[in-house]
């Protein structure tokens, strides 16, 4: 194995902090550096990440002074808009260390690598600064691709998230109270997911998210309109054969549940429900938001980025 390298987790309080800092923990050739939260500093990490052990605590250094503690990785898990003061500091202070940011702020910038490999790995050219797609651009991107020389019209994707997604900072969205019997339509048009899978897809989808009472995973049902009738038996195969060895993407028969996804690294995609005509098919793509929907893809990033085995750490 390898020898070790440092990493730092920037935003570490948050949901995909926490999975980043268990993915870290249990992996042989990273050594967590610093995590950084104003609110939790310095607290023992392992009073707020269960599964962590270790003398580590919270940090909260200034942007400027990111350069100066010298992690090989860096991980941006701050809210969107916040990354590029960090980046900044980086580039002011003439460091260059592998970052990964988690946020929207990159995924469209073209001189950063879009880091989801089943559909963008031959595309990385060596790039240190990757951007960690979103939960449900993942899952839609992952819907549409095997699909995408055959459409006759934009996939219009219906998505139910948990409200992990919303992250740790208090609004409607992450409110039990108010996500209680309850789930909540938001952003219908024009939604960020929405213009990054359209992007990176090369063609434009349409999306609606919802968020739900449950914590974590989401679903994305895709109705997808053909340019020519095809057999069920044929949509299945591409799936299958798109994602043919892809560890972290599994394509099933049946429509995939997001009771059975919470906690669990990959994505499941299923359904491929057929109009009688067969120039409509509907799949259903479920994962965890806090995993494949950001931090194991996170993980898988930085693994290829320091020359590993893609799947280091991440349990299959
Ligand atoms: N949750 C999800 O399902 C997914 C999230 N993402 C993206 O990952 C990033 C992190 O998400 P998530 O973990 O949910 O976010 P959280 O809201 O849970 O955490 C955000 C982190 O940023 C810090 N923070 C909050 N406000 C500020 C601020 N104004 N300036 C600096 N630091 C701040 C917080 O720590 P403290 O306030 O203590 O400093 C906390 O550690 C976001 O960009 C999100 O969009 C991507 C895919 C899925
Ligand atoms: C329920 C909820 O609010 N979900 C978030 C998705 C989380 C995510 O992936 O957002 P980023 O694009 O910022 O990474 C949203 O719709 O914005």
């Amino acid at each position: 194995m390898a020898t070790s390298k440092t990493i730092g987790i920037v935003g570490a309080r948050g949901h995909t902090g926490a999975e980043l800092i268990r993915l870290v923990a249990a992996h042989p050739a990273l050594e967590l550096a610093y995590v950084s939260s104003r609110e939790l500093n310095g607290e023992r990490v392992q009073d707020h990440v269960e599964g962590y052990q270790g003398e580590l605590r919270y940090s909260s250094p200034e942007h400027a002074q990111l350069p100066t503690l010298d992690a090989d990785v860096v991980v941006l898990a701050l809210p969107n808009g916040k990354a590029s003061v960090c980046v900044e500091a980086f580039d002011a202070a003439g460091k260059d260390p592998v970052i990964v940011d988690l946020s929207a702020d990159y995924r469209f910038d073209n001189s950063w690598y879009y880091g989801l490999p089943e559909l963008t790995r031959d595309h990385w050219r060596g790039e240190k600064r990757i951007s960690n797609p979103g939960c449900y651009a993942t899952a839609m991107q992952l819907s549409v691709a095997p699909l995408k020389d055959v459409l006759a019209a934009p996939p219009v994707c219906f998505g139910v998230s948990g409200y992990s997604g919303a992250g740790t900072t208090p609004s409607d969205k992450n409110d039990p109270q108010k996500l209680r019997d309850n789930l909540m339509p938001y952003s219908l048009t024009g939604h960020t997911h929405e213009k990054e899978a359209s992007r990176h897809l090369g063609v434009p989808v349409e999306f609606m998210p919802h968020v739900a009472p449950h914590f974590r995973g989401l679903t994305v049902t895709t109705n997808l309109y053909l340019s020519r009738a095809l057999k069920r038996e044929d949509v299945l195969a591409r799936f299958q054969q798109a994602y043919d060895g892809e560890k972290l993407v599994r394509v099933q028969d049946e429509a995939p549940w997001v009771s059975r996804i919470a906690g669990k690294h990959y994505a499941e995609i299923g359904g491929f429900a057929m109009s009688a005509d067969g120039k409509r098919v509907v799949v259903v793509a479920t994962l965890d938001n806090l995993l494949k929907g950001a931090a194991t893809q996170a993980m898988q990033n930085i693994n290829r980025a320091i020359g590993l085995d893609e799947y280091t750490s991440i349990p299959l």
